[in-house]
């Protein structure tokens, strides 16, 4: 196997692992064949992870379907001891989380130290919220009988998680699985395994008992059509793309498995003219370039209100100016590349389609000087309706710029689209407040906030967004079922 930890400095390279996690087990693929992982900065390979099939996936769910008994019979509080001390160990191995998640993602450090932080707050939130899965008595329809409804751990479930926040997405469907007294499989996104790896390593240094955690990698359709079809995963928890999105429902149909999406998005940003324009700068530079642009809620098309449009492109254009691009391992970077070749396709895709529609560059708008994956952060204004990129997750660097004149024009621009995720708008009026807040078609809306993900708030959309919420109270209830006992003979 390929030696990689010096190139990634942990202070424990322990955590590097390039094998998968199976019953407690770290094993290798029975063909022996793995996958190059690569660092999106440079194009190197990192490391390498076993290309598992359908025979170690099912040995996977098996484990976790062996390990559930033991865990869901463990009491809540009990679980939640061993939760909290894997988030501890997350925090205490932040530095060395986060350099293993620069160097597969790209993301700058800073930013990848902030996605530990609140992979960990998932674990948290949930090892808490594991103790309050609380049932209900329902007054007795006839004499004689009681009416209970208790609350019970749904079984083994399987993450299918993304590349864009390699390690909170892991956490964020396995901390409330695991805190309701699930057990589950984990299939990381093939370019980013390694965190996910990393957190089993520290889940067992938790005291996580054997097949609770399993952690594979592999082909996407092989992993993936085990662990929709086999009837042992009866919740299935997905993170990227409709289309995918779409595929694994479809596949989850036969065996009716509850499942969670959450999908695509694109986020309307609003810029109304009595809106604090210094404040929505920095709403619109936190939402859109975060991650490089690469989450599902950034800001996906800026809207801005006839009276400021310029006021505020002026704003936009000095700011984003002002973003560093480079290896997110460099310091001062604040844009890391994108996660591959494809991603750079799609934006240009975008940017040209724009142009060619009529919109111009305000900044930016081409490949970055340091080549590879890297993009210049952009600025497009006067772009049309028309444009793809009103219509596509851009999922990269990208502002356009949108005008519209009335309140009632804004609403309908923003909520034209098949998707509901995330929307964001700037007013200081309390009416428009109220009026444009309940007439976006988005299940989470940020009101002169840029930045709205946190472990307390149910996080999920609207339309082909996705079904479910994560996070919040909610986010356990993905995990669980629900019993009604009819409970008779008791006489008068
Ligand atoms: N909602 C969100 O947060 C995200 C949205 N997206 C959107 O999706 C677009 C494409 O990004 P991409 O990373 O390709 O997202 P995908 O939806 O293709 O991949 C997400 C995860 O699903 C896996 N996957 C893909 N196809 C299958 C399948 N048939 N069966 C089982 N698993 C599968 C991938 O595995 P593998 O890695 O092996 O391909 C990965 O782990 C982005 O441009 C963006 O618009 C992407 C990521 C996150
Ligand atoms: O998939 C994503 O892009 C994340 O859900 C975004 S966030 O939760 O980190 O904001």
């Amino acid at each position: 196997m390929l030696d990689v930890t010096a190139k990634i400095p942990l202070k424990d390279p322990d955590l590097f692992r390039q094998a998968n996690y199976i019953a407690g087990q770290w094993v290798q693929a029975e063909s022996g064949k793995t996958i190059a992982v690569r660092n999106p900065a440079t194009g190197e390979v990192i490391g390498n992870v076993p290309a598992m099939g359908q025979a170690e996936t099912r040995r996977a769910i098996e484990a976790a379907n062996a390990a559930w008994p033991a865990w869901r019979a463990m009491l809540a509080k009990d679980r939640a001891v061993v939760l909290h001390r894997l988030a501890a160990l997350m925090h205490e191995n932040a530095d060395d989380l986060a350099a293993i998640m620069t160097a597969e993602q790209g993301k700058p450090l800073a930013e990848a130290k902030g996605e530990v932080v609140y992979s960990a707050s998932f674990i948290e939130w949930f090892a808490d919220e594991g103790r309050r899965v609380y049932g209900e008595t329902i007054p007795q329809n006839a004499k004689g009988r009681r009416i209970i409804v208790t609350k019970e751990p749904i079984g083994v479930f399987a993450a299918i998680t993304p590349w864009n926040f390699p390690s909170a997405m892991i956490t964020r469907k396995a901390g409330p699985g695991w805190a309701a007294g699930c057990t589950g499989v984990i299939r990381p996104a093939s370019q980013t395994p390694f965190s996910a790896l990393a957190i089993a390593v520290l889940a067992e240094r938790a005291g996580m008992p054997t097949g609770v955690c399993n952690v594979i990698t592999g082909p996407s359709g092989e992993t993936g059509k085990e662990l929709t079809a086999n009837p042992i995963i009866r919740k299935l928890s997905f993170t990227g793309s409709t289309e995918v999105g779409r595929v694994l429902l479809a596949q989850c149909a036969a065996t009716i498995k509850k499942t969670s999406m959450e999908l695509g998005g694109n986020a309307p940003f609003i810029v109304f003219d009595d809106a604090d324009l210094d404040q929505a700068v920095l709403g619109a530079m936190a939402s859109k370039y975060r991650n490089t642009g690469q989450t599902c809620v950034c800001a996906n098309r800026i809207l801005v209100q006839d009276g400021v449009y310029d006021a505020f492109a002026a704003k936009l254009k000095a700011a984003v100016e002002g973003l560093k691009v480079g290896p997110g391992m460099e310091p001062g970077v604040t844009q890391g590349p994108l996660i591959n070749a494809d991603a750079v396709t799609k934006v240009e895709e975008h940017i040209a389609d724009a142009l060619a529609k009529g919109a111009t560059v305000v900044t930016g708008g081409k490949r970055h000087a340091r080549g590879g994956n890297f993009f210049e952060p952009t600025v497009l204004a006067n772009v049309p309706r028309a444009a793809k990129i009103f219509g596509e997750e851009t999922f990269g660097p990208v502002a356009p710029l949108f005008r519209f004149k009335t309140e009632e024009e804004a609403i309908r621009l923003a909520n034209d689209t098949e998707f509901g995720l995330a929307a964001y708008f700037y007013a200081r009026d309390v009416g428009r407040i109220f009026r444009v807040a309940e007439g976006l078609e988005y299940g989470i809306v940020g009101i002169n906030e840029g930045i709205i993900s946190t472990a307390e708030v149910p996080f999920g959309g609207f339309k082909q967004s996705g079904l479910g919420r994560e996070g919040s109270h909610m986010g356990i209830e993905e995990y669980l079922e629900v019993k009604y006992l009819a409970l008779g003979g008791i006489g008068a």
